[in-house]
């Protein structure tokens, strides 16, 4: 039991999918693992741990932004034994070269944030992936013949602003889409010395508007999820 998670000891497992919704987890749980137990509910961020072909995976939210992110998966690695975090998530193309669904393997998030420097002095404004999970997650979608694209993107603190023009940040690092918690993911893993990885799927297309519904980003994410749990495996 940590400050923020009601799981006992040994009720998280080594490995988490971490999406930022929780009623997308309690969707996950219920239609992709098996025996889900529903083992912390605090705050109503869901976190369920379950079966997934033969192996324990848990699955739960991390709230948005980074000081929600920062919490959770700071609680989950020191206070667990968990040693890797699969974040799954949504996020807003800066372009229309990406397509609503495409898939993004997250290499590097740029962030303006000053969390990881005042968390743990990590001066770096553009922080990578942490451990091998990064490489699993892209091996996986080639089995899965599933096109993938690993890139740099915006971790931001910000999802209305007044200026629309693309962030200075995320032109200097060569960021085609935006979300809210990977920087902040990667901060927590990299002063742990603990794996993360971000996968993410466009929900917005921000310079046409299109994007799609509440109900769809909770569940209409499959080939992601799908990626998830088999790279997720392959690593317990
Ligand atoms: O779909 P999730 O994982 O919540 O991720 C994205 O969606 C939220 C904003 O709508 C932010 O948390 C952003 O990072
Ligand atoms: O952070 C986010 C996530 C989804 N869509 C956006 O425009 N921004």
């Amino acid at each position: 039991m940590s400050i923020h998670i009601s799981a006992k000891k040994g009720e998280i497992a080594k490995v988490v999918l971490q999406p930022g919704d929780p009623l997308r987890a309690k969707y996950i749980a219920e239609n992709f693992l098996e025996n889900p137990r529903l083992v912390s509910q605090t705050r109503h961020i869901l976190y369920y741990t379950g079966i997934y072909k033969g192996k324990e995976i848990t699955v739960g939210a991390s709230g948005m932004g980074f000081p929600s992110i920062g919490i959770y998966s700071f609680e989950l690695y020191t206070e667990y034994v968990v040693d890797t975090i699969i974040r799954i998530g949504t996020c807003g193309a800066y372009t229309t070269d990406l397509k609503v669904f495409d898939i993004l393997n997250v290499e590097n998030a740029a962030s303006e944030s000053t969390y990881a420097k005042y968390a743990w002095e990590i001066e770096e404004e553009l922080l990578p992936h942490q451990g091998s999970i990064f490489d699993v997650i892209n091996e996986t979608a080639k089995e899965l013949s599933l096109v993938t694209n690993s890139t740099n993107i915006h971790s931001s603190d910000i999802f209305y602003r007044k200026n629309p023009a693309i962030p200075e940040i995320a032109t200097k690092y060569n960021c085609p889409a935006v979300e809210m918690e990977a920087f902040g993911l990667f901060a927590n893993a990299k002063y742990l010395g603990k794996n993360a990885a971000t996968i993410l799927t466009v929900s917005d297309i921000i310079p046409s508007g299109e994007n799609i519904s509440a109900d769809q980003r909770e569940t209409a994410l499959k080939p992601m999820i799908e990626l998830a749990l088999e790279a997720a495996w392959k690593t317990v």
